[in-house]
């Protein structure tokens, strides 16, 4: 990956607030410029820990969320009030204490929703709502151990999609086993991309990505943006940067 910007927080609750805080900068920025941003929100630990941090934070009184639209990068196809479902636990953490509109909250269909069981079609009807160029401001995307961001994994059929925007995801090795996710090509099409992962666990795959990694064996390393692609990371998952890597800020 090149032209990567790389900004190094001291420890994971810094990378959150500080990530929460780059967010409402950035949705602030957008709506003064009169325009609605359109932010695709990922699971994991830091994608949901930074919603919550926003909520704390007086930040979000500056926000008119009733005029967001809020995608999803990926999701896990369990029923709706599962709490391993990455909108559930979206909403837990900020979506239901703010003023959305909630037909501006797009949320990919749960496994007992209108689709029922049929994740194909589920993600068939998640592809018409983010259309043919999904072009978001933001995705925001975590990162597992194994380099896999949204649920795209390493070998697997997703990361091989060249023309879906949004694809199901069948024997995914992190349970639950059945998902849905925006495939690399849409993610490409965002303004930009943020990759927000912190502790030592991701080190490795942090440092395969800056050292040249394929998307196949390695998906994060396929997740650019169009204008930019930050890695926001911790000292932990910073831990093995690539000797020489530019474009490092250490905010403490
Ligand atoms: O399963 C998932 O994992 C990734 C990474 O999660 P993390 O807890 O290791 O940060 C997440 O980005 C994705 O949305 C989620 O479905």
């Amino acid at each position: 990956m090149t032209g990567v910007e790389v900004v190094v927080h001291r420890d994971t609750t810094d990378l959150n607030v500080s990530t929460a805080a780059r967010l409402a900068a950035k949705l602030v920025q957008i709506q003064a410029q009169g325009r609605v941003p359109r932010i695709a929100l990922t699971g994991g630990g830091s994608g949901i820990g930074l919603l919550a941090e926003l909520n704390a934070s007086p930040a979000k009184d500056d926000i008119d969320f009733s005029r967001i639209e809020f995608y999803w990068g990926d999701e896990r196809f369990v029923p709706g009030q599962d709490p391993e479902r990455n909108e559930k636990q979206a909403r837990d953490a900020l979506l239901d204490h703010v003023r959305v509109d909630p037909a501006k909250v797009h949320p990919m269909a749960a496994s007992d929703g209108e689709f029922g069981d049929d994740v194909d079609r589920a993600a068939a009807a998640y592809a018409a709502v983010v259309g043919d160029d999904p072009a978001f401001d933001v995705v925001m995307l975590g990162m597992g151990p194994e380099g896999h961001v949204a649920s795209i994994f390493p070998e697997s059929p997703a990361v091989f999609e060249q023309a879906a925007t949004v694809v199901a995801v069948r024997d995914c090795p992190k349970p639950p086993p059945t998902r849905m996710s925006l495939t690399l090509p849409a993610i490409r099409r965002a303004d930009e991309v943020w990759i927000i992962t912190g502790g030592d666990g991701k080190a490795d795959a942090v440092h395969r990505a800056l050292s040249g990694a394929g998307e196949v064996e390695l998906p994060v390393a396929g997740a650019t943006g169009r204008t930019r692609t930050l890695f926001l990371l911790d000292r932990g998952s910073a831990a093995r940067l690539p000797a020489g890597q530019s474009g490092v800020t250490f905010t403490a």
